[in-house]
């Protein structure tokens, strides 16, 4: 079966913990990717390669891979250049995905230079476009990228304040290729209705792999009583 057949209708769990993070180790996202495949995640997104190679080690499910590299303070950072991409293909990431959204990015390209420099160069890997608006999904499904995603809806100054599942719903409308709902989707009855509108597949990250966002919620909600 195919990547794409594997990954549809499931969830895929994004098990990340950067440097200023609690959980920032490479064993412990090893150890989160086991537990999502254990309760059900048919898929998994992880950032960096020292990630990967210990997220492979604890499971065989399909891998989305990223690398968030920060150029100075520039605001595009999940595989911002061809670099992390070609770094990423070494490592045998099923899927890549990477900032699709309408910004220059660091190297001075844009989207569509970025992307036709990719392509030729890795003409059979998977691609997934991490986009913050319909205009931009279809953009990229125009450039020739093999999955759409949610993932940076309401993370572009452009798109502040928008709602997840709304904008999944139209850029289910505009694009033929799989969309896949990610960024935000903090609760089973959201990632539910994400498929309900037509998503492939829905990415949860922190609502199951940061603890202290997860502990946050609730300190939050009985904040008053002590
Ligand atoms: C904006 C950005 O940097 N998003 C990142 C993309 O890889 C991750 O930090 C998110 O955790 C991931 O997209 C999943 O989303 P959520 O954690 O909301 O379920």
């Amino acid at each position: 079966m195919d990547i794409l057949e594997r990954l549809k209708g499931r969830l895929i769990v994004s098990c990340q913990a950067l440097e200023d993070e609690p959980l920032h180790d490479s064993y412990i996202m090893g150890k989160m990717a086991l537990a999502a495949k254990v309760g059900g995640a048919a898929g998994i997104r992880a950032n960096t390669v020292k990630d990967i190679r210990a997220i492979k080690k604890e499971v065989d499910l399909p891998l989305i891979g990223i690398i968030k590299n920060n150029y100075g303070d520039h605001p595009v950072f999940i595989t911002p250049t061809i670099k992390e991409v070609a770094e990423l293909v070494e490592e045998g990431a099923d899927v890549i995905a990477f900032d699709a959204t309408d910004r220059t990015r660091p190297d001075g390209k844009t989207f569509g230079e970025f992307f036709a420099e990719v392509k030729t160069r890795f003409p059979d890997q998977l691609f997934m476009a991490d986009c913050s608006s319909a205009d931009e999904a279809v953009e990229a499904e125009r450039a020739g990228v093999d999955i759409v995603a949610t993932t940076l809806v309401g993370y572009t100054p452009y798109t502040e304040g928008h709602v997840p599942l709304e904008a999944l719903e139209e850029v289910v409308s505009r694009v033929s290729v799989p969309v896949i709902a990610e960024g935000n989707i903090d609760t089973p009855e959201k990632a539910r209705k994400a498929l309900q509108i037509g998503a492939h597949a829905v990415v949860v990250g922190g609502a199951i792999t940061r603890p202290q966002l997860i502990t946050k919620k609730f300190a939050d909600a009985m904040d008053g009583h002590a």
